[in-house]
């Protein structure tokens, strides 16, 4: 029997029968790494399904490829690269440990001569990228930045030019850090939102508007070209990939909003998560049992999606950080070799907050026809300084919805009834603080790499991306004709 048929004959037991048959099923499925709780034990998991999960990592070589990820090895096989985030928290390959400290150290020096007024009088500042180069800072100063402030910081992604005007309707130009965030220092939109923000500062007669920019990318020739001057360059490696830049320079917002120390903080929090991913058997491995679950559901119970709900307002930008982490590391149709993969790959990552989700998407969730995987995040500390029962509210309530999906209710009138069964996983964080959140990200990085190399993937490219561009930039060099369909639609908003 093939590694992958062990799996997809595992039994298909209910929930309530695991827990029923087995009084050590939530010690054997839980877990504490780095502050936060992992329980699994509301998915269909088993000591079963974890054995063959492991016989078919071993068979995939999951050990050696995490050494060779770890190690420096060009994994990124189709870019021919390394892939060498981690390396920017002080885990992986000795140059690439090197490398990242030296420029995390120019990083550091030209935030303290900004705080030291090198710049002028800052007092906003106005970050610009798109996906990878967005995303994350977004999530770490949306989480963490709401005490002690020290800037206002926007963060600017979409080219729909109310996006920018929005971010910069309370700023005072002058008072203005411009902050571009592109590792090719190309991307369409970021490039024309940079050059809207430069005209805004010339506009209200900023003195030296070049003076206040600064480039955070892997192409610094490109931000020479552009205008940057090079002493306010702040580079990374081509290894540092786009959705997992965050430890690089582009998470400058987080370091200059939160401070140096939260953000070296945050660097140490993903490190231990790195060496618990690394020296842990994968029977305790958060990341690997946290991808065992994701694939059993999408290999065996052919889910088709995965919903990650933050009962929690500060992380509600988690799930979209984790849509682009984990469909464009894994939403692919060929194995490394470019033979089909013959099976589900990633499942669509969906989700939202928590308890507002429950009054909008949780019925289909109850009650729909689709099995959908859902995790709860949550954190012990309360992040609002209100009345406690807020927070204990918010928490029951995350609680009590994966005990409904789990146990669901017969009653005779079918419209009143749960299936229950529904799998659920929880993580809980004792506390959201740099180090935990660190942690958190790293967890669902690594999982996503385990995800990959079960599924013979490579997780480090984003091809898919491509063709939408070259079609976007043949329409708007014109000359070039389409569908009827595209034409049409470019001829009636008057774009030809
Ligand atoms: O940082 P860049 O080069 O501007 O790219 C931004 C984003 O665009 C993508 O390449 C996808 O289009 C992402 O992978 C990346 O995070």
């Amino acid at each position: 029997m093939s590694d992958w048929s062990a799996i997809e004959a595992l039994p298909s037991p209910k929930l309530v029968e695991l827990f029923d048959a087995d009084s050590e099923r939530l010690s054997k499925l839980s877990l504490d790494v780095a502050g936060i709780h992992f329980d699994w034990s509301k998915t269909h998991l088993t000591g079963e399904a974890i054995e063959a999960f492991a016989a078919l990592a071993k068979a995939q070589d999951l050990a050696g490829k995490r050494d060779a990820m770890f190690g420096g090895a060009h994994v990124n096989v189709t870019e021919d690269r390394p892939v060498e985030h981690t390396a920017e928290r002080g885990e992986g390959n000795a140059d690439s440990v090197a490398r990242a400290r030296k420029l995390h150290e120019r990083m550091r020096s030209l935030i303290d001569a900004i705080e030291g007024g090198a710049l002028g009088d800052i007092r906003h500042v106005l970050h610009i990228g798109i996906g990878g180069s967005a995303l994350g800072p977004h999530l770490l100063v949306d989480a963490l930045g709401r005490e002690d402030a020290r800037y206002d910081v926007a963060i600017v992604s979409n080219v729909d030019g109310v996006a920018l005007e929005d971010a910069i309707k309370d700023f005072d130009p002058a008072a203005t850090l411009l902050v571009l965030a592109s590792k090719t220092f190309t991307t369409k939109e970021t490039m024309l939102n940079a050059e809207s923000a430069l005209q805004w500062m010339k506009e209200h007669n900023v003195e030296d508007p070049y003076g206040k920019v600064i480039a955070l990318t892997a192409a610094p020739d490109k931000a020479m070209e552009w205008g940057v001057d090079e002493t306010r360059i702040l580079p990374f490696g081509e290894g540092v990939g786009g959705r997992y830049s965050l430890w690089s320079s582009i998470g400058l917002p987080a370091a200059i909003g939160l401070g140096w120390g939260a953000f070296e903080e945050l660097l140490e929090g993903a490190a231990e998560m790195d060496r618990h991913f690394r020296l842990t058997a994968l029977h305790e491995n958060a990341p690997a049992l946290a991808a065992f679950a994701d694939l059993y559901y999408t290999q065996v119970r052919h889910a088709e999606t995965r919903a990650p709900f933050a009962y929690d307002e500060r992380l509600r930008l988690l799930p979209s950080y984790l849509q682009q982490l984990e469909m464009e590391s894994n939403g692919k149709g060929v194995k490394v070799d470019g033979t089909p993969v013959g099976r589900p790959t990633a499942a669509i990552t969906w989700g939202g907050v928590g308890t507002d989700a429950q009054h909008a998407v949780f019925q289909l969730l109850h009650q729909g026809t689709h099995l959908v995987p859902v995790e709860f995040i949550a954190v012990i500390e309360p992040g609002d300084t209100l009345a406690e029962d807020h927070h204990r509210q918010l928490l029951l309530n995350a609680f009590a919805q994966g005990a409904a999906l789990m146990k669901g209710k017969q009653v005779e009138d079918p419209a009143r009834s749960y299936s229950g069964d529904r799998p659920s996983s929880t993580l809980l964080l004792d506390v959201l603080d740099p180090r935990t959140l660190g942690a958190l990200i790293a967890f669902y990085e690594h999982r996503v790499f385990v995800n990959g190399v079960l599924l013979g993937i490579n997780s480090f490219d984003q091809f898919g991306v491509e063709l939408g561009k070259e079609m976007a930039k043949a329409a708007d060099q014109g000359g070039q004709s389409f569908d009827p369909s595209t034409e049409d639609l470019i001829r009636r908003a008057g774009l030809e």
